[in-house]
C-alpha cells in the first residue's frame, strides 16, 4: 500500500519516510524536494522571499496532486500540503495509507528550534518571532485537517524514531 505522512513542520515526516521507504525497498518522495526543483533548487525561505507564499503553495498543490497518482512509494508532504483544499479532498479521497505524525506544540516548537537536519530552513509562515508562538496559532487550525485526511495517527511526542516506523509496518500487517 502507498504511504503518505502529513503533519505539522518537525513531526519527523521527512525523518520516518526516508527510513521507511528504505525498510519497504521503495521509492522514497519529500514534496518539499519536488517543489525546491521545481524553483530551480532554491532554499524554500528563498522561494518564499522572491516569488511569495501563495506560489510555494501553487506549486505543492499541483506536485502532491501528482505524487497521488504514482504507485509503490513512500511520500512526506510538507507540513502545510494537506490543508491545500485540493490536497486535502485528494486525500480524504486517497485509497493508500495516510499516516498523521502527532505532537503537542511545545514539542514541535522545540524540535523546530534545534532541527540542524536538512529540513530546517523553514521560514516564518505569520510573522510572528518565536516558534512557540507561531505554532501556538498555526497549528490549531490544522489539527482538524490532519485528522479528516489520516487513516492512522501516531504520538510522536515521546516515541523514537525507529518505533514510529515500526507501529507503521504494525498496521500495514
Ligand atoms: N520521533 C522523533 N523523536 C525525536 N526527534 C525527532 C523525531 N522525529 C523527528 N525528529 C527530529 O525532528 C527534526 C525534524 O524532523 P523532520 O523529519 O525534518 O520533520 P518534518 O519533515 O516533519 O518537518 C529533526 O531534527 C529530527 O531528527
Ligand atoms: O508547515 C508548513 O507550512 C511548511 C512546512 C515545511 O515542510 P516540513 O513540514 O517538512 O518542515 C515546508 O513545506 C514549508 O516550510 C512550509
Ligand atoms: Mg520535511
Amino acid at each position: 500500500m502507498d504511504i503518505v505522512l502529513i503533519g505539522y513542520r518537525a513531526s519527523g515526516k521527512s525523518s520516518v519516510g526516508k527510513r521507511l521507504a528504505h525498510d519497504l525497498e521503495r521509492p522514497f518522495i519529500d514534496t518539499d524536494d519536488l517543489v525546491r526543483a521545481h524553483f530551480q533548487g532554491d532554499p524554500i525561505s528563498t522561494i518564499f522571499a522572491n516569488h511569495g507564499e501563495p506560489a510555494f503553495r501553487a506549486a505543492e498543490t499541483d506536485i502532491a496532486l501528482d505524487v497521488l497518482k504514482r504507485t509503490n512509494f513512500v511520500a512526506a508532504f510538507g507540513g502545510g500540503t494537506p490543508v491545500q483544499p485540493r490536497v486535502t479532498q485528494a486525500l480524504e479521497d486517497w485509497p493508500g495509507l495516510c499516516v498523521y505524525l502527532s505532537a503537542p506544540a511545545h514539542v514541535l516548537a522545540q524540535r523546530i528550534d534545534t532541527d540542524a537536519g536538512p529540513g530546517a530552513d523553514r521560514p516564518s509562515l505569520t510573522g510572528q518571532a518565536s516558534a512557540a508562538d507561531e505554532v501556538a496559532r498555526v497549528l490549531t487550525p490544522r489539527i482538524p485537517i490532519y485528522q479528516r485526511c489520516a487513516d492512522l495517527t501516531i504520538d510522536v511526542a515521546t516515541t523514537p524514531i525507529p518505533q514510529v516506523i515500526q507501529q507503521i509496518l504494525d498496521h500495514l500487517r
